[in-house]
């Protein structure tokens, strides 16, 4: 009986065998890890309109372990995929994954004003794959190795896109050239400074010795200095503040940083510059003007260093190529940065400088605050936190200004991507190249929609942006960091599995 009873179970041994094995291949397809909605590491991602750096094709790429493993055209691949997994985005664009070289999310210490998880499901949801988190309006602010090391702690486990650190170069550390090594050693970037004030008290500007010091250490470890190129020069700031009644109009605001403070600090900074030159004594560090706004002299400077040999680059922001001065609304402070945005004949000169090639590439310059530091209320634009709240919407901001300009796929992703993965230093992104992380997004160029309170934004405060209440076009559809799907219409992957990315 006993024995009986025995074999009949060992009978049925292959049975509830075969029914285990098949819930477990079941949860295992329906249960990702929580790092990626799609529960493959092999498969196709395919497109009419696939962006490479050998122009638009039609066919699909293939991710294994989290890299592109190569790239079919249409013609051979039905022949080529037999049963693997293929996600297919149609007409839609897939495109290198968008790297934002310049945004600041404030945390630790301000994670009220944004924060690495809201953060960067904004930049998964806008197609953003990596994002160079700037040193200041965190507290405190990242200048050395131990507040490095605070940042690295922050970004642990809460980072849903690859994120990067910029240091920052300021008169503590500017002349230690020890410091500076131990700190670019730690894995910064590269560094950061203002010449000007930057309206945070842990981070004061530099002066020109100091940026010339900065780029001789930065030489040796062939990384960049990135300079937000305004001085102030006399009291216009202070005339024009007396005003009381006038401070609600954006015109008040552009008196107080004409385009001389940006050109003063080029003129300044091109004393230095000549260093990075092939067989100067700084050859191997280079120069980086973020957001750049005169399309006019201060341009026209760096052009001809550019043309002597300097090794410089520029970055212009979407909202400086989206809005002009004349159309800010009285006491509309979300339309309040630094260096402001100009008349409609400055942004049409910026957009020239981009399409031909002069200005490099583009970057956020996200820069979120509490709402109320932008002091909606009282509309007062010289006492409104200066910074525009854009991170989730710059690529339709992008397109949709871009598209009246004639701008092509592969100006894009070679203003998004291409360049700003070599000022970062990162090889292996920038596009979608055989050995390449899989960093992709899939996004619909027709596509319109309104940025309203019923769009999904998760940036923090989505009411201080100044893209709220337009109608965008550029949707994105789908964002893959290493292979992994992190965003799809609306839903984001469960885990925060970006990775930190430090220099080596
Ligand atoms: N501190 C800070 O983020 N400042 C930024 N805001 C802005 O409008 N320009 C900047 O440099
Ligand atoms: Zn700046
Ligand atoms: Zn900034």
């Amino acid at each position: 009986m006993e024995f009986q009873k025995r074999s009949f179970f060992f009978s049925l041994l292959p049975v509830i065998a075969s029914i285990l094995l098949f819930f477990l291949k079941f949860s295992l397809k329906t249960a990702p890890s929580g790092c990626s909605l799609l529960p493959h590491n092999h498969y196709w991602i395919s497109s009419k309109r696939i962006v490479t750096q050998d122009g638009v094709i039609s066919g699909a790429v293939e991710i294994k372990d989290g890299k592109v493993f190569s790239l079919v055209k249409e013609e051979d691949w039905h022949g080529y995929i037999r049963n693997g997994h293929i996600v297919d985005f149609g007409e839609a664009v897939v495109m290198p994954g968008l790297i934002d070289v310049h945004a600041h999310l404030d945390d630790p210490g301000r994670d009220d004003w944004e924060g690495f998880p809201s953060g960067t499901r904004a930049a998964a949801a806008g197609g953003i794959t990596t994002l160079i988190d700037m040193p200041l309006n965190s507290e405190p602010s990242t200048v050395s190795v131990e507040t490095l090391k605070l940042k690295m702690n922050a970004a642990k486990n809460r980072i849903f896109v690859d994120v990067g650190f910029w240091g920052g170069l300021v008169p503590d550390n500017a002349l230690n050239a020890t410091a500076l090594e131990g700190f670019l050693r730690a894995g910064v970037l590269g560094l950061k400074s203002f010449m000007c004030p930057s309206g945070i008290n842990d981070f004061p500007m530099t002066n020109i010795t100091h940026i010339k010091e900065g780029l001789s250490v930065l030489a040796k470890f062939k990384r960049p200095l990135l300079v937000h190129a305004e001085v102030q020069e006399d009291v216009v700031g202070e005339s024009v503040e007396d005003d009381k009644n006038d401070a609600r109009l954006y015109s008040t605001y552009l008196k107080t940083r004409p385009p001389s403070m940006e050109e003063t600090a080029i003129r300044n900074l091109l004393t230095v510059s000549e260093n990075t030159r092939a067989g100067g004594p700084s050859e191997g560090a280079h120069l980086h003007i973020v957001h750049l706004s005169d399309a006019q002299s201060s341009l026209d400077l760096l052009k001809k260093a550019k043309g002597r040999g300097d090794s410089i680059s520029i970055e212009t922001c979407p909202h400086y190529l989206s809005f002009s001065a004349d159309e800010i609304p009285d006491g509309d402070t979300r339309f309040k940065c630094a260096p402001p945005i100009r008349d409609a004949d400055n942004k049409e000169k910026l957009w020239e400088a981009l399409t031909g090639g002069d200005i490099d590439m583009l970057s956020s310059d996200h820069s979120p605050s509490l709402p109320d530091l932008k002091l909606l209320q009282e509309g007062d634009f010289l006492k409104a936190w200066g910074g525009i709240s854009s991170l989730q919407y710059v690529l339709p901001a992008t397109w949709t200004s871009g598209r009246k300009y004639g701008v092509t796929l592969e100006q894009i992703a070679s203003w998004w991507s291409e360049k700003p993965a070599k000022l970062a230093g990162q090889h292996l992104k920038g596009s979608i190249a055989v050995g390449n992380y899989a960093d992709i997004v899939a996004w619909d160029p027709e596509s319109e929609f309104d940025l309203d309170e019923n769009h999904s934004s998760y940036i923090k405060h989505p009411s201080i942006s100044a893209y709220m209440g337009r109608k965008l076009s550029g949707k994105v559809l789908a964002t893959f960091v290493r292979g992994n799907l992190v965003y799809k219409e609306g839903e984001h992957a469960p885990a925060a599995c970006g990775s930190r990315l430090l220099a080596q």
